[in-house]
């Protein structure tokens, strides 16, 4: 059987197996049989995690699920109709217990887990799942991926410190739709399954809410912040056992992960024995060396695939930068409109620190705070197995060789970083600009000039990519082919009010386009324009998640819940219908569904159909211009 329904999906459950829980309750009868209220906000110490029991809404109503998401989790589609799947991702039931019966000592029970980090560069303590709750961990057979599926706002935990547990529709909505759309775009990231609403609930925010609680699964939740969090307080153990964990169940074994590299190889050979040691007495490299190498790997592609597509996160504290290099975390994410290297979603950030531009540099300095955590079994070199080291911890007589080795050893790392964002980086945008390969040159003539123009003349990154997909090189063949095709870089009413004149918004674009057009015919002589094109168009998408796209469908599915609300018999059951629709023009209605199926299928849309989706989403834009204040923030200078 390649399918299952969520009971009988082969479930494991590592994390808790592997790691140390929380002292208070220590086996998941003892938290089973706790009050709820006990089980509320503390420090939790010497733990990875706590064992908790979801606290799901009475009556909810299943309004969504990722199609892409059943498929990669073996779950048969007929399936969730069930009331099993139901309760389980509104957090009712638990399915690995009997109808409700006491679990025993080795059952797979909910979990929270234990994180600290840094928040905007300042120490911000243990923070921790305070409104996530993992369930299991699930392997699919066929692609022997294993994920661990988690519900978000199913109530508090431990680590709930001021707050009440539960997400509302707004957020559960933006994290459901960017999370798949990532994904369909080839972006690490987390991944939702499901999206269930509690219109009758009342969370507390600003005003009062409907709750809802996403359904969410990857790989692996481990943050920078799970080690950030023993490092802290001096808990060397629980540093080691989640290293451990990371490379012999995250990463599949210390076998897995990568070697050492010669300065100029940025891919490394794996195969490396767990023992085995690498290089020379201050660079010697052992298992957690290439540990972190993997990390620090993991996370300079995830932070290029950002770059490439304007995806910026706005909230890159160390608890919302993972362990396997993934997008984590959908608080006020964006995807850039028009190109503003200063651009941040977070009105908080007046410092710009974790604007657009600002991501590659800050991951890496999240990477340098978990190079710190790793510090002392990084340096260990061949020592990191010796009982006194592991018991006792460093000995003053060899503090200084130990500081040393991991201080170059996180530098040359750094370096590592920086090749391999560069590389994924190059390799994005060729493929988007549809070349077949990055010539010496072209990163500062092609790539950097195109950012630069469309900064100066305030054009919008995602749509310039899908544009170019479609000019031939015979439409830009003169002067003044190119000076007229530079038109359809515009927006629908022409260029921004700032940006100077439009003969020499004309004329600029048109330069580039020579520059383009040189390279295209190089690099594609021998091949039809069609299938370049097509190459094109699979990797720059027809559309991208704006926010206010996002927000006009919260507001529709937000305007139903009022109604739902006033009336108990009215329209539950056509939630999903409204959540799925948005309304593109004031006539016409698109399903986001379709738009869904668009973003994972980019290659399958019709010319005729991208037409009219362009027509669309030109007049979308120019309503759009109504929402810029709310989300663009003005340039700082
Ligand atoms: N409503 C809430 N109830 C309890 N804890 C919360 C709530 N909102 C945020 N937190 C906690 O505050 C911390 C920082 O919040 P942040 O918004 O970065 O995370 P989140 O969106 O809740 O979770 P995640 O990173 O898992 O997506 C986390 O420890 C988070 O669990």
């Amino acid at each position: 059987m390649s399918t299952f329904s969520i009971r009988d999906l082969p479930k494991t459950n590592t994390f808790t197996q592997k790691l140390p829980p929380d002292p208070q309750y220590p086996t998941p009868s003892s938290s089973h049989k706790e009050e709820r209220s006990k089980l509320g906000p503390r420090l939790v110490r010497e733990a990875a995690y706590t064992y908790v029991r979801p606290d799901g809404f009475e009556k909810s109503e299943l309004v969504g699920v990722s199609q892409t998401a059943l498929k990669d989790l073996a779950i048969d589609p007929s399936t969730v109709e069930s009331e099993d799947f139901k309760d389980t991702v509104a957090g009712r039931k638990i399915i690995t217990l009997d109808n409700g019966t006491e679990p025993k000592d080795d059952a797979i029970y909910p979990w929270a887990q234990c994180y600290g980090g840094y928040q905007f560069g300042q120490w911000a303590g243990q923070l921790g799942d305070g409104r996530a709750i993992s369930l299991f961990e699930t392997t699919n057979p066929k692609t022997k991926a294993r994920y661990e599926l988690q519900l978000k706002g199913a109530g508090k935990t431990p680590y709930s410190r001021f707050a009440d547990g539960r997400a509302v529709v707004r957020s559960s909505i933006r994290e459901f739709v960017v999370s798949e759309a990532l994904n369909a775009l080839g972006i690490p990231t987390t991944r939702a399954l499901s999206l269930t609403l509690a219109p009758q609930a009342r969370v507390r925010r600003e005003t009062m809410e409907p709750g809802a609680i996403v359904a969410r699964f990857a790989q692996s939740w481990l943050r920078i912040g799970t080690f950030d969090l023993p490092r802290s307080r001096g808990d060397r153990d629980t540093i080691r056992k989640l290293a451990d964990y990371a490379a012999e169940e995250v990463f599949g074994g210390w076998d897995k992960l990568p070697g050492k590299i010669d300065s100029n190889d940025t891919t490394p050979s794996t195969g490396v024995p767990k023992d085995e040691l690498q290089g020379e007495t201050e660079h010697q490299q052992n298992r957690y060396t290439r540990l972190y190498r993997e990390i620090v790997r993991r996370n300079a592609k995830m932070v290029a695939y950002w770059q490439a597509y304007a995806f910026t996160n706005g909230v890159l504290n160390t608890d919302n930068t993972s362990i396997m290099g993934l997008s984590i975390d959908f608080g006020p994410f964006a995807f850039l409109d028009n190109f503003d290297p200063n651009y941040t979603p977070n009105h908080d950030d007046h410092m710009l620190r974790y604007a657009y531009k600002n991501q590659p540099s800050i991951i890496w300095w999240n990477l340098v705070r978990l190079g710190e955590s790793l510090g002392e079994l990084i340096g260990s070199g061949d020592r990191c197995d010796e009982e006194e080291f592991v018991k006792e911890g460093v000995r003053k007589d060899w503090a200084d060789e130990l500081v040393k080795r991991a201080e170059t050893l996180i530098e040359a790392t750094g370096e590592e970083y920086k090749a391999v964002f560069m590389a994924e980086y190059k390799r994005l945008m060729t493929a988007r600009l549809g070349l077949k390969q990055c010539k010496e040159g072209d990163f500062e003539t092609l790539y950097s000039e195109l950012l630069d123009t469309l900064e100066a003349l305030e054009l919008d990154f995602n749509h310039t990519f899908r544009k170019l997909s479609h000019i031939s090189t015979e439409q830009i063949d003169s002067e003044e082919k190119r000076k007229e095709v530079a038109g359809v870089f515009f927006h629908h009413d022409g260029l921004g009010s700032l940006v100077g004149e439009e003969k020499d918004a004309r004329q600029r674009i048109a330069k580039w386009l020579e520059t383009y057009r040189t390279r295209v015919l190089e690099d594609w002589s021998d091949s039809p324009e069609e299938e370049r094109f097509a190459a094109m168009r699979s990797v720059n998408p027809k559309f991208v998640p704006r926010s206010w796209i996002l927000d006009e469908i919260i507001e529709r599915v937000e305007k139903k819940d009022r109604i739902i609300m006033s009336s108990t018999q009215e329209g539950t059951n056509n939630m999903e219908k409204m959540i799925f629709e948005r309304s593109m023009t004031d006539k016409e209605l698109l399903s986001l569904k379709d738009v869904y199926e668009r973003i994972t299928n980019p290659t399958t849309i019709s010319q005729e159909a991208y037409r009219q989706l362009m027509q669309q989403i030109s007049a979308a834009d120019q309503r759009a211009k109504a929402y810029k204040p709310k989300y663009l923030k003005k340039k700082c200078w």
